[in-house]
């Protein structure tokens, strides 16, 4: 039966096969309106109702597929999971039976899911955008559904609008209407879960970087974006060689505008991505490498909910980093496992080390997942799939397992009790008697000179005019090399500001492109209360609204001498500018809100 704390849908009673979508986009009202046309089955007998999960939604009417008028009710809103919506069924469905309801509905200014971007909000400033985000349980904000991982469906959408529309699904055909409208339709044709359904609506424009991709975005940002992802398609063929071929059809990318609150969202056929990986070298650009590892873990088997995030994640972040073994070679993917292991360590230490959201699988029930959201399913997922790699027989065996896995719940929703089955039926003669807790070892090849370098500068504190620093230091250094180096500094005690001018002198970090690199010396900074950056941070954190990056941001700034109003205005000056999911949560870093 499946379990999820975070639904109010009647999951052990009904289950939804496939909803069709036909929404007309409306920019000046900021609001979807049409219908979600639900198949649904029985999966229990004598079924009366079906009870769906919607969030700041406008319910106009429920009706059968003939047009018969349905009794519903919508309930009162619980604070995190919205308001169920209960539909009374003209008939009691026994297990098997299917029916189709249509709910009459529209969005509302309130839609979390939903950002709606003034014109002069884009690259081109001519043409307003919306954009989409449903993980976690956003989704209930764009339509009426069984908002949960472990309920996996089809869908289809006809989609009117002035702008050109894209969807986690393949186009099936586009009609222009007589009002300047276009009817843009998509099929996703694979079973997939409610947070992957997904819409971008704005001046798009695409350009082909593969043979089955093609990148999507703003005419002005198209042809930096097609050249920085052209390892798209190897990075697809190695995940094929080392699990299953790509069953998606299409692998496009949708670079967004600044305000996506994530690195990338792994919606099926058409990755989102965020444009702070444009760094104009191709090094930011594992992100594309995790999110078409998701292809496999997460949208072909999926958590069960969200509980059990680590299934996606962990799973994600081991391929990923295969993937990038395999092309960059072992020293690389090391080197992000080392990165991970900090982020994880950062995790646990703003939770608090015993706190509830550390554990692999925290409970989640009369919880917000964002609220729970972290590097801890990413980072602590990964290091257990590293630890059985190398104890139960290494690549050789592993891998043979890993496609074995995918194999076996392709299509399913999962929980960790049924992943351990399985692990344990794939290679039970491995098993031994259980061994306390261990650190992994990674390979520290690329990580010496950023140590080493850490160490010298960390060595000079006391000395009045530090000497035997040079631009050359960092050099040779790679992107990811540059970004540990500044971590490493992070974390010993604050340099004097005189050691900060020097080392921005040296290595040109403020006027630095790369967003990685630009988040980690402002942090540096930040930490030492350097007030020289307290500007380049205010516009860093108002432009950027990918999480990762705007969140620390005006957290330290917030902590920082002087930074706490600082903060708060920048915030709040600039909200309207920030996805809900990112407005939300920075309010409640800030102390403005619960
Ligand atoms: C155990 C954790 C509990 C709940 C988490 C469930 C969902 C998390 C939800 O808040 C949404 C997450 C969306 C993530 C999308 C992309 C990330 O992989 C990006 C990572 C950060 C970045 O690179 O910007
Ligand atoms: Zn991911």
């Amino acid at each position: 039966m499946p379990y999820d704390p975070t639904s109010q849908s009647n999951l052990d009673e009904v289950k939804t096969n496939h909803i069709h979508l036909d929404l007309t986009v409306d920019f000046d009202a900021k609001t979807l309106a049409g219908s979600a046309e639900l198949e649904v089955e029985a999966i229990a007998d004598q079924v009366t109702k079906l009870i769906l999960d919607t969030s700041y939604i406008v319910v106009r009417s429920v009706s059968t597929a003939v047009g018969e008028a349905l009794s519903f009710n919508v309930e009162q809103r619980h604070e995190k999971y919205g308001s169920a919506l209960v539909i009374h069924l003209p008939t009691a469905l026994f297990m098997g039976e299917k029916t189709k309801i249509i709910v009459a509905y529209a969005t509302t200014q309130d839609c979390t899911a939903c950002q709606w971007l003034e014109p002069s909000q884009t690259v081109g400033k001519k043409h307003p955008y919306l954009f989409t985000q449903c993980q976690a349980i956003h989704a209930r904000s764009l339509l009426p559904c069984q908002d949960s991982p472990s309920v996996k469906l089809t869908y289809s959408a006809n989609i009117t609008t002035p702008l050109r529309a894209v969807m986690s699904a393949v186009p099936s055909g586009e009609t222009k209407n007589q009002n300047e409208t276009t009817t843009f339709k998509f099929e996703q044709r694979q079973r997939i879960p409610s947070y992957l359904i997904a819409l971008a609506v704005g001046n798009l424009e695409g350009r082909e970087i593969g043979p089955r991709s093609t990148v999507w975005t703003e005419p002005e940002v198209l042809e930096s974006a097609a050249w920085e992802f052209v390892d798209t398609e190897d990075f697809i063929r190695t995940g094929e060689a080392l699990l299953t071929p790509y069953d998606w059809g299409r692998y496009d990318l949708l670079v967004l505008p600044a305000s996506f609150p994530y690195g990338g969202m792994e919606n099926p056929c058409l990755t989102f991505v965020t444009p702070s990986l444009l760094a104009g070298d191709r090094s930011l650009v594992d992100v594309v490498a995790h999110e078409i590892a998701h292809s496999w873990m997460g949208n072909l088997v999926t958590t069960e909910n969200w509980e059990h995030f680590w299934l996606n994640e962990g799973f994600t972040v081991f391929i990923e980093r295969k993937i990038i073994g395999r092309m960059r070679g072992k020293e690389h993917s090391e080197f992000s496992a080392i990165l991970g292991h900090n982020a994880l360590q950062e995790s646990v230490s703003l939770f608090g080390k015993e706190h509830r959201f550390t554990a692999l699988c925290p409970c989640l029930r009369g919880e917000d997942p964002d609220d729970a959201f972290s590097k801890v399913p990413y980072e602590k997922g990964f290091n257990l799939l590293y630890y059985l790699e190398k104890h139960l027989g290494g690549p050789n065996v592993f891998e043979p397992y890993l496609r074995a896995h995918v194999q076996q719940f392709a299509g399913r929703s999962i929980n960790t009790k049924e992943w351990k089955a399985f692990l344990y039926s794939f290679m039970e003669e491995k098993f031994g008697k259980e061994k306390p807790p261990v650190d992994n070892k990674f390979d520290d090849t690329l990580a010496k000179a950023c140590n080493h370098l850490c160490k010298k500068w960390s060595d000079s504190r006391h000395e009045q005019h530090p000497s035997g620093f040079a631009s050359t230091d960092i050099e040779e250094f790679s992107s990811t090399q540059t970004v540990v180096f500044l971590e490493k500094m992070a974390e010993q005690e604050p340099l004097p500001h005189g050691h900060l001018d020097l080392m921005d002198q040296l290595y040109r970090l403020t006027t630095v492109r790369n967003s990685e690199i630009r988040l980690r010396w402002h942090l540096l900074c930040l930490k030492a209360d350097y007030e020289k950056i307290y500007p380049e941070v205010v516009a860093f954190a108002s432009s950027m609204g990918r999480m990762k990056m705007a969140r620390p941001l005006l957290r330290t700034l917030y902590k920082a001498k002087n930074g706490a109003e600082l903060a708060r205005q920048t915030f709040l000056t600039h909200k309207s500018f920030y996805h809900p999911i990112a407005a939300a949560m920075i309010a409640k870093d800030l102390g403005l809100a619960k």
